[in-house]
């Protein structure tokens, strides 16, 4: 049985959907873990938040956008526990902020309806949440 002496890194990530459905995913830095692949914009929760300010936060930093913890609802998770560390990614769906979604970290932004989403290089943890959102419909 796999085990660890460190605690699971948890990491948050929003699929922010617009109004006709299409959702943002970000392309991380090349030189970055998983860099050149296409992520859902979020990050690691800092000691002491809980995962939806975290994500606030994230999504202030990465994209310049504002987003109301209340606007944000827990979608699903994936984990990953086959390196030295557990990593648990959980995904928000997100329908309304305030501000132009900017790439302030990523190399790229691309939006596009879920299912047309597929064909994106992504981090393996990205990958079965984005299956989770086309399997219910949002
Ligand atoms: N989105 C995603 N993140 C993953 C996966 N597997 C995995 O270990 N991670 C880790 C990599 C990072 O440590 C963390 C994502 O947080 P982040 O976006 O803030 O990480 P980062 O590399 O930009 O780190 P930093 O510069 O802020 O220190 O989650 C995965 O499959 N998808």
């Amino acid at each position: 049985m796999p085990s660890t002496s460190h605690a699971p890194l948890l990491v948050v990530a929003a699929a922010l959907q617009d109004a006709r459905g299409r959702v943002l995913m970000q392309q991380r830095p090349v030189g970055k873990a998983h860099g050149g692949l296409w992520e859902f914009p979020g990050g690691k929760v800092e000691p002491g938040e809980t995962p939806a300010r975290a994500l606030a936060r994230e999504l202030r930093e990465e994209l310049a956008i504002d987003v109301a913890e209340d606007d944000l609802i827990p979608l699903g998770f994936a984990t990953d526990d086959a390196g030295e560390r557990c990593v648990i990614l959980l995904l928000f769906s997100c329908r309304r902020w305030s501000g132009d979604p900017r790439a302030l970290d990523a190399c790229e932004l691309y939006w596009d309806l879920p299912h047309d989403l597929t064909h994106l290089p992504m981090p393996p943890l990205d990958i079965p949440l984005l299956a989770q959102l086309i399997d219910r419909h949002l």
